[in-house]
């Protein structure tokens, strides 16, 4: 069984990856970041690098492809809310992805907004008590 992430791992991890472009998915105790690469073919060769990587982890994305752009929601189901894993597996996607690629930022909330019992209460989302 993954731990999900207590209120301390949250405060330490997220705002960076919020700084990266990454949101909190309404409703949800997950984080979403959508790439647009240069072509479709940029966009493939993401997915088959973070695949591979997503394999080695045991963990894996939710996510879709349309054409040049790449929409990722990472949640741990086994905990229903985000792990130590979703953090490893989005820090690889960033990196994966390289500073080439355009990053999406008007969707989702912020990352903060996961950082306490009180406020995941607030946006009706799942995840760790505090
Ligand atoms: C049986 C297998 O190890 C589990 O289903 C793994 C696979 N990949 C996973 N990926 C994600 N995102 N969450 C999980 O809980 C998970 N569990």
């Amino acid at each position: 069984m993954t731990a999900p992430l207590d209120d301390d791992a949250r405060a330490a991890a997220l705002p960076e990856l919020g700084r990266a472009g990454w949101r909190a998915v309404p409703g949800r105790d997950a984080i979403r970041k959508i790439w647009e690469f240069k072509s479709f073919v940029e966009a493939w060769g993401f997915m088959t690098r973070a695949a591979l990587w997503a394999e080695k982890l045991n963990h894996h994305p939710e996510w879709t492809n349309v054409y040049n752009v790449v929409d990722v929601t990472l949640s741990t189901h086994d905990c229903d809310g985000l792990s130590e894993l979703d953090l490893r597996l989005a820090r690889r996607m960033d990196a994966l992805a390289g500073p080439e690629a355009r990053v999406h930022l008007d969707h989702s909330e912020p990352v903060e907004d996961l950082c306490s019992a009180r406020a995941r209460a607030a946006r009706g989302a799942g995840g760790a008590p505090g």
